[in-house]
């Protein structure tokens, strides 16, 4: 039978020791020239990456948007089909960040796991539980909801104040318990929080327990590794997909790009491992 998500990430974390998420945000700007007149360079280049990596990623996250904006989704969708075939075991979060109403909600889910084969998809959770609703149905999937972004602007919103236990606390963490406390009814639930935000990521670990996180904000944008791990781990050492995208991606633009990609992943590999 196939595995579910959570089986697959879960399965994967032990049989290669490896907390880190390949991201894949391609920027043909940003492509070594090898690729200049290449018409599917977008694939080529991310499979290229992804082949190169695959030995320290724990799961692959392509970011819609950065296909999306080139016309390139057919890309995305082959290269997704070349992660499953060449990479069994490493499940592929579709970064979409997806969230609208519930019959639209269901488009998008056929958009990730239909047409672009996912294993788990982002979500954001504003609009509330019925727009998350038919992400949460597919038992087998990944729902990875939004809690506490890495983006510098994460708490305009994200920190507004809610009523709770008599006195307030900021709306990530309403975020964080009424997920975990009511969504996540087949276990198919993980969180984002950035890795920019090393106190939060320990207030939401307090609050949720052992679900994963997805933590973004390592590498280009400066996320700390230690204090990611010191205060996101579970009590198992693993708990987290620690995602870095152009860090790796774009680590050299010469000829040697995949060898200074999987040298990259496996440096950041080999940080987490240490603070485990
Ligand atoms: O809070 C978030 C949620 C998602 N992202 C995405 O992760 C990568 C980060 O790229 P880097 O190059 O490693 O900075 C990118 O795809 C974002 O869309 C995030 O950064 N923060």
């Amino acid at each position: 039978m196939t595995p579910t998500f959570m089986q697959a990430l879960r399965a994967r974390w032990q049989s290669a020791d490896t907390l880190v998420c390949v991201g894949l945000d391609p920027e043909p700007a940003k492509f070594p020239a090898r690729f200049a007149n290449d018409p599917d360079a977008v694939f080529a280049f991310c499979r290229d990456i992804a082949d190169a990596t695959a030995e320290y990623a724990c799961a692959f996250k392509p970011q819609i948007a950065h296909f999306a904006a080139l016309g390139a989704e057919d890309a995305l969708s082959r290269l997704i089909v070349h992660l499953h075939a060449a990479h069994p075991g490493v499940p592929v979060i579709l970064d979409a960040k997806r969230g609208d109403i519930g019959s639209t909600a269901q488009r998008y889910v056929a958009e990730a796991f239909e047409r672009h084969g996912a294993d788990a998809v982002t979500v954001n959770p504003y609009l509330g539980r019925d727009s998350v609703q038919p992400f949460l149905d597919r038992a087998d999937k990944g729902v990875v909801i939004l809690c506490r972004t890495s983006n510098p602007g994460a708490a305009d919103l994200q920190d507004l104040p809610v009523a709770h236990a008599g006195g307030t606390r900021p709306l990530y963490q309403h975020v964080a318990e009424t997920i975990a406390r009511d969504w996540n009814g087949h276990g198919n639930v993980s969180l984002v929080v950035g890795a920019t935000w090393p106190e939060q990521l320990r207030e939401v670990r307090a609050i949720v327990g052992d679900m994963p996180f997805l933590v973004p904000g390592i590498g280009a944008q400066g996320g700390d590794v230690e204090a990611v791990v010191a205060n996101a781990k579970t009590a198992d050492g693993a708990g987290l997909m620690v995602s870095s995208s152009r860090a790796i991606l774009y680590a050299s633009s010469d000829d040697d790009y995949a060898d200074a990609a999987a040298r990259e992943a496996r440096v950041l590999r080999d940080a987490i491992n240490r603070c485990r």
